[in-house]
């Protein structure tokens, strides 16, 4: 079942176009990521899925049309700039929350899950980076809600805390939360996203998962070994995702595209040879980034 249906939006700033013409689909229970370099439009995208801006054209639907309060009960939403006021304590921020909801989630129960629970009583300014991030996810769930966006969720934490905060998005989701995950870190979209959508200058370049994306927009992968035992190359002409084998001295380099290694291995044991020295180069979300819109992500 589809949660999500952007068709053809388009968002202008005066005289800044911010998104230029987004479609994409979000399934029910999956993570979908939209990553893109800064000002690609990827808040502004979400935002307006969320109800928080009206686009210039074009159309969302979330959970089959729901729109206002409707939307509110069913949409939990983490943004970036969704600070809270310094002197405001973790449990009173939930309880907070909680009220706009007319059936909320145990927050004390979300605490707990979000490694919060000994902070019942910490002002938000005195949590730390990592804290905070955390605390704003559990108020992003704290209407027990059926699609959560989270946007830039790990930008500033260090690699533990941003470890931890990738086991948590799969712990939510594994309770059957649909998750939009705003990202411009490809090790995070590679590790947590079913699906992405790939969005520059305002446009979707492409929409698959990580392994697709990867295989699709950066070609050639490259594998190289030392045959042991009769090598005849036709083995491997004659395999669709070989795209070139050559011979230099008494390596062998194949070049392809797909699951090249499975491809090529499968092959070779038949034919009785064993691939000593097998390295891989294989590409990675950056490459198929790169090769997508002819630019690197900055992280
Ligand atoms: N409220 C606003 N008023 C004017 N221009 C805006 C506004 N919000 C965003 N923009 C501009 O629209 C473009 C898209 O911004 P948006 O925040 O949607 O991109 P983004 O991909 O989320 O980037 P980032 O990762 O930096 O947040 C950028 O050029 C940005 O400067």
């Amino acid at each position: 079942m589809k949660v999500i249906e952007v068709s053809n939006l388009r968002k202008r700033y005066r005289d800044q176009l911010a998104v230029d013409d987004v479609s994409f689909t979000v399934e029910e229970g999956e993570i979908f990521g939209v990553l893109g370099p800064n000002g690609a439009g990827k808040t502004t995208t979400v935002e307006c899925v969320a109800g928080l801006r009206t686009p210039d054209s074009g159309t969302v639907r979330v959970l089959g049309g729901l729109d206002g309060a409707e939307l509110k009960e069913r949409l939990g939403v983490q943004l970036q700039s969704s600070a809270l006021p310094a002197k405001i304590k973790v449990w009173e921020a939930l309880d907070l929350y909680a009220s706009f909801y007319r059936a909320p989630a145990d927050w004390g129960a979300l605490l707990e899950r979000v490694g919060l629970g000994d902070k019942r009583d910490t002002f938000y300014g005195k949590l730390s980076g990592g804290q905070q991030q955390r605390l704003s996810i559990a108020l992003a769930l704290v209407g027990a809600p059926r699609v959560a966006i989270l946007d830039e969720l790990t930008t500033g934490l260090d690699p533990q805390a941003r470890r931890d905060t990738w086991e948590l998005i799969e712990q939510v989701r594994a309770d059957g939360v649909t998750i939009v995950l705003v990202t411009h870190f490809m090790e995070e979209a590679e590790r947590l996203c079913d699906r992405l959508a790939v969005i520059d200058a305002g446009r979707v370049v492409a929409v698959d998962s990580p392994s697709g994306l990867v295989s699709r927009a950066a070609a050639h992968q490259r594998l190289r070994f030392r045959p042991i035992g009769a090598f005849d190359g036709a083995v491997l002409d004659a395999l669709p995702e070989v795209t070139e084998v050559s011979r230099e001295g008494g390596r062998i380099e194949v070049t392809g595209t797909g699951d090249l290694l499975v491809a090529v291995t499968t092959a070779l044991a038949s034919a009785g040879v064993v691939p000593a020295d097998l390295r891989v180069e294989q590409a990675t979300l950056d490459d198929a980034f790169l090769a997508l819109t002819g630019k690197k992500i900055s992280e």
